[in-house]
């Protein structure tokens, strides 16, 4: 049974429709992002799922219980980040952990989860004294402390700095590894690449795809690219033969060369096959945000457009 059912929701808020019709399962044990552009109404959907707002359509089930009928028990059991800190600068981080967990049956041990999540020098430190990714590491502390079953974690890692965003990630792992389901609310595309099991991106209220990263990828049949300096001549008629080329270009001495996963396997092939050498080879992996532009039509490049550059020389 899926840990989480969310079935044709809907929800708006005066006659500003924030989720139009969003369905999507999460399966027990995985990280599930909900990935989409400011406003897409992922956090709505999320609060639906928390109980903390009344769908006007559809039905979730979390746990098979429904999040307003049985708030009581979604709240024992699935842990919410807070989104913004809501603190008072005064309180100690064991103590605000130690409140938290006065609200549930099953109690995590606080010494442990400060350890967990390399806060235990800041265990008697104000909240207020609190760097900003500590301040976030508490959060997800107080989204744990009362042991769920599912996490659900809203903008984690906005407003950190590079390294804080890698720990940050590393440590979202570590609490899927505790067999705790993930739900990760985010508009970071390489954060959804590099957590995320399954992932629906939402745009304008509704789901245009729930699937992989890879298999979102595959779907919209982003390009790879191989770049490279020819150190004799190679025709582009020989390349655009081999398996899976789907265009070549040149600017310069450099040959850029477009198409599927075994784009750099033809390529090798045919500059050995013609015995010609090369320096300078570089591999571009289509991102998350090529699919997710030709999923929604919007951001900067799109996988179609470069396609397009392959076939334009
Ligand atoms: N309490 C509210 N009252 C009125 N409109 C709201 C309210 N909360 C959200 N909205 C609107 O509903 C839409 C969806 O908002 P929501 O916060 O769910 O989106 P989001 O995808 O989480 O965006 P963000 O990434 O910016 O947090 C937005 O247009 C937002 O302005």
């Amino acid at each position: 049974m899926p840990v989480i059912e969310v079935d044709h929701l809907q929800k708006r808020y005066g006659e500003k429709v924030a989720v139009a019709d969003v369905s999507f399962t999460v399966e027990q044990g995985e990280i599930f992002g909900v990935l989409g552009p400011n406003g897409a109404g992922k956090t709505t959907t999320v609060e639906c799922v928390q109980g903390l707002r009344r769908p006007d359509g559809g039905t979730i089930r979390v746990l098979g219980l429904d999040p307003i009928r049985d708030r009581a028990e979604v709240r024992q059991r699935v842990g919410a980040q807070l989104q913004e800190s809501q603190l008072p600068d005064k309180v100690r981080v064991w103590e605000a952990l130690d409140l938290y967990r006065s609200f549930y049956r099953n109690r995590a041990d606080i010494d442990e989860l400060l350890t967990d999540l390399g806060l235990a020098e800041q265990r008697d430190t104000y909240f207020q004294k609190l760097s900003g990714g500590q301040k976030q590491r508490l959060s997800v502390a107080l989204a744990l402390v009362g042991r769920p079953e599912v996490a659900i974690l809203d903008e984690l890692t906005t407003g950190l700095d590079p390294q804080g965003r890698r720990d940050t990630w590393d440590l979202v792992e570590r609490i899927r590894d505790r067999g705790v389901t993930v739900v990760l609310v985010t508009h970071f595309m390489e954060e959804a690449e590099r957590l995320c099991d399954r992932l629906a991106i939402i745009d304008r209220g509704r789901v245009v795809a729930i699937d992989s990263p890879s298999g979102l990828l595959d779907r919209v049949g982003a390009d790879h690219r191989v770049r490279f300096r020819p150190e004799g001549p190679v025709e582009d008629a020989l390349l655009l033969a081999s398996p899976g080329v789907t265009g070549v270009s040149r600017h310069g001495a450099e040959v850029t060369v477009t198409g599927t996963r075994d784009v750099l396997q033809s390529v090798l092939s045919t500059l050995n096959g013609a015995g010609t050498s090369y320096t300078d080879l570089r591999v571009e992996q289509p991102s998350l945000d090529d699919a997710f532009v030709s999923l929604t039509g919007r951001g900067g490049r799109t996988a179609t457009q470069s396609k397009t550059d392959g076939r334009s020389s």
